[in-house]
């Protein structure tokens, strides 16, 4: 039997002090930031370590615990193909300094607020993470949200009179820095935590936007024995993501010196103004894996790269990608079409396997975020109804029945959906109009209610290829 990772197997890793907090735990954040930690660090450009938080009291099956049982060491896997060379690298992290679960240990949480070297805060806790819950108070503990967390510990800080943070959220969610502030300041004042907080908040702290790309599938469960092997140790908690890696961050110029991502080579931009990366990332990357995962699930596959692979469904995310997304995009459509192929081309990776049920997480609030703006859009301007994207829609509604392939979302949502399903003959008009998910009452989009009702109907009858094949081809 082989050793579990550990310092004591690899005694020559250097631990840096802690200058980032990260609240997710999840794979993404890993084989992602704290990777990147792990550059500047090589090249002697950072000498920091990120302390984890993590988010929601279940996290993701005892990551925490996982992580302490191999002193926060761990494995990221990059496979794929960079500059038409292949890689197949494995680097141990050793970035992560602790991770720390603020449900069973508060007060270490809390007094993260005295270390001065802390001067970043990075997070992903999912597009449900940022957001308001008005439950939450400020004697709880820990608050249920991660902004009220977020909030507990700027206040601590404040308190003790030290300088604030750099807060940079990596959530794929429109103008991400700008709603964690709104939320935390909203907190502030449903708290009655004072105008003087208010006031450190503003001045003292820097939210920036940010967006991020690389394709991370997480841990390689099919491969695991194989890489036990050739690793030479155990490894619980390691990471295969893709070699291509992109992080826009809107924020001063100054940053690109405190936090020297670029200068350590890694392709980072610091930028005053994001918005056209990201809606082409957002769009034409996330978007389609959106809509190819209850299509791709109900027809039985189980990978983007069975998707691509397979001549209907390739088409479909073509066509999607071509027909009804580019053309809704405010960027010249040249580049959007370059950009869209190379998409594509990481699709098929034929190095990771990207579980479809892995990006099925949370996808309620991420069909509202990745493709129904792009829905509406398209529907104002052309006054008919995207109908890829709908056929999508309607796939999406079908799988939150539960029945057919398994949901993974907030207990909120599920419960909505419950309810509506509950009701079939009313079920389209329930679920549409139910401004919580959606942000508006979408019985109101002309011709919609009957689309997916239609649809629904197709999908109960024939499975989601043959409904595919009819649409595309
Ligand atoms: N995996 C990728 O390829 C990839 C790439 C780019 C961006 N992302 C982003 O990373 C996020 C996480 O992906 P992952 O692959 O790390 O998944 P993961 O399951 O490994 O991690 C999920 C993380 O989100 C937290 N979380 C889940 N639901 C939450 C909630 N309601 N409130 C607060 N925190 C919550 C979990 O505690 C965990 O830290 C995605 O939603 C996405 O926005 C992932
Ligand atoms: O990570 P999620 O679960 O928010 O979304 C699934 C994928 O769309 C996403 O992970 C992409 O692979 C990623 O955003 C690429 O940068």
């Amino acid at each position: 039997m082989t050793n579990r990772l550990s310092r004591s197997t690899h005694p020559g890793l250097t631990l840096h002090p802690e200058r980032m907090i990260q609240f997710g735990e999840g794979n993404f954040m890993r084989a992602f930031v704290d990777w990147q930690l792990q550059q500047m660090n090589n090249q002697g450009l950072f000498n920091g370590s990120a302390v984890l938080i993590q988010p929601i009291a279940q996290g993701t099956g005892g990551v925490a615990d996982l992580m302490a049982a191999q002193d926060n060491l761990y494995t990221v896997l990059l496979n794929g193909i960079m500059d038409n060379e292949t890689v197949n690298s494995r680097e141990i992290i050793s970035s992560v300094s602790r991770v720390i679960n603020p449900y069973m240990d508060y007060e270490a949480y809390l007094a993260l607020a005295e270390n001065d070297d802390l001067e970043f805060i990075t997070s992903n806790t999912t597009e449900a993470g940022i957001a308001y819950l008005p439950g939450d108070r400020a004697d709880d503990a820990p608050p249920k949200s991660f902004p009220g967390k977020l909030t507990a510990l700027l206040h601590r800080r404040f308190e003790l009179g030290k300088k604030g943070f750099v807060i940079i959220p990596c959530e794929l969610i429109d103008r991400n820095g700008e709603k964690l502030r709104e939320i935390v300041e909203r907190y502030a004042a449903d708290w009655n935590l004072g105008a003087e907080f208010l006031q450190w908040l503003k001045s003292e702290n820097t939210f920036c936007c940010s967006l991020v790309d690389r394709i991370v599938p997480g841990y390689p469960r099919d491969q695991a024995a194989a890489l036990e092997a050739e690793l030479g140790y155990l490894d619980n908690v390691m990471v295969t993501a893709e070699p291509f890696l992109f992080w826009v961050i809107e924020g001063p110029e100054s940053l690109t010196e405190r936090l020297p991502l670029a200068k350590a080579g890694l392709n980072v931009v610091v930028t005053p103004d994001m918005t056209p990366y990201r809606e082409r990332k957002v769009h034409l990357l996330n978007g389609p894996h959106t809509a190819m995962v209850p299509l791709g699930l109900l027809a039985g596959l189980e990978t983007v790269e069975d998707v691509m692979n397979d001549g209907t469904f390739s088409r479909f995310v073509k066509q999607l990608i071509e027909e009804e997304l580019i053309p809704m995009l405010d960027l010249p459509a040249g580049q959007l079409l370059s950009y869209a192929d190379a998409v594509q081309e990481r699709f098929r990776n034929p190095f990771i396997r990207h579980e479809l049920t892995s990006i099925s997480l949370n996808s309620i609030s991420k069909f509202k975020a990745r493709l129904l703006p792009v829905l509406l859009r398209y529907q104002q301007e052309r006054g008919q109804l995207p109908e890829r994207m709908t056929l999508a829609f309607a796939a999406l509604l079908l799988s939150y029945r539960g029945d057919r392939i398994p949901r993974q979302d907030g207990a909120e949502v599920l419960a909505v959906f419950d309810q509506a399903w509950s009701q079939p003959d009313s079920f389209v008009n329930t679920i549409l109009g139910d401004s919580s998910l959606w942000g508006q009452d979408l019985t109101r989009l002309p011709g919609l209610a009957d689309a997916i009702a239609a649809h629904l109907q197709q999908l109960e009858h024939e499975d989601s290829r043959a409904a595919l094949q009819e649409l595309v081809g």
